[in-house]
């Protein structure tokens, strides 16, 4: 079988258009979105991710905002920026970039930011929202993931879905998004006893752990649907995720690319976030 591949760089493409259209519109009536990114500390990867940030907030109009902070910034003066952030009526999103650098709580960083503002969905109250059901942002990578899927035309009802991975940024809220549309879901971990046999039986697979290549072929139905979450890069540079992609692509009907798969609908997914909370913070609705 040859795989379709989910091409996530063209689909966050439309939606950045879309979104484009509709910032254009805002403006007309005085509403403009604007994105604060904060980075602490020089990581490679966390500059490549903000660096991508920008560039889609420049491509949908939106304004977007650098505050980069040295790694000795203490706790005290990253709180102060956040609480200036959050009172400042010019800035619609507020985005701390983790993982913050060692000896940063990064939990009270969380904790501070307005929800109203919160664009990653990461804030305590946001994440219970989402566990109910009736929620004004959706962490921008489950979403993504669930944007790709149902633009790919694959409907979750009914069908088998395991996670692999459990986190509170990825995993944790996956599971949910694919409960809300009434698939059956299973959450693997590094504790998990089979994991093969566990991946083996799902229709829709999502591996978010951050191991490379832990995804075999062996690990995939035929004909299922695999969505590789993890972003790892290699000491030759090399970005591969957290699935062996020809060998999985051999057994699965459809399967996202790394790069180009989730993480582009990730960022398409923050900007969406952004339009969203500059008209909410508009209304006086928070
Ligand atoms: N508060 C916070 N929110 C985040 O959303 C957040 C974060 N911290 N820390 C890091 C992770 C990772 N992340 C990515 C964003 C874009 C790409 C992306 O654009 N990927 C492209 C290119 C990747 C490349 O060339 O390196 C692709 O997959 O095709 C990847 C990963 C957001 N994260
Ligand atoms: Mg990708």
């Amino acid at each position: 079988m040859s795989a379709k591949i989910l091409d996530g760089k063209a689909v966050s493409q439309r939606i950045k258009t879309e979104l484009k259209a509709e910032v254009e519109k805002l403006k007309q009536t005085g509403i403009k979105p604007a994105l604060a990114v904060v980075i602490v500390g020089d990581d490679p990867a966390s500059k490549i991710y903000v660096r991508n940030k920008k560039l889609a907030c420049e491509f949908c109009g939106i304004k977007s905002l650098e505050f980069a902070l040295p790694a000795e910034t203490t706790q005290k003066e990253l709180l102060a920026l956040i609480e200036r952030l959050n009172n400042d009526n010019t800035i619609s999103g507020i985005l701390c970039q983790l993982p913050l650098p060692e000896g940063l709580d990064e939990e009270a960083v969380i904790n501070a930011i307005s929800p109203a503002k919160d664009v990653d969905a990461f804030h305590p109250s946001n994440v219970g929202k989402i566990m109910i059901g009736n929620f004004d942002f959706l962490p921008c990578t489950p979403a993504g993931v669930m944007e790709l899927i149902a633009e790919s035309g694959i409907d979750v009802s009914g069908k088998k879905c395991v996670v692999v991975g459990r986190s509170n940024i990825v995993g944790k809220p996956m599971s949910m998004l694919l409960l809300h549309k009434n698939g059956t879901v299973t959450i693997c971990h590094s504790r998990t006893k089979d994991l093969a046999k566990e991946c083996r039986e799902a229709d829709i697979l999502v591996a978010a752990v951050g191991v490379p290549e832990l995804i075999r072929g062996d690990c995939v139905k035929e004909g299922a649907v695999v969505i590789d979450v993890g972003m790892n890069r290699l000491e030759n540079k090399k970005l591969v995720g957290d699935v062996a992609f020809s060998e999985a692509a051999e057994k699965a009907a459809a399967i996202t690319p790394v790069p180009g798969g989730v993480g582009p609908m990730t960022i398409a997914m923050l900007m969406k976030n952004t339009v969203k909370a500059a008209v909410l913070n508009s209304t006086g609705k928070n």
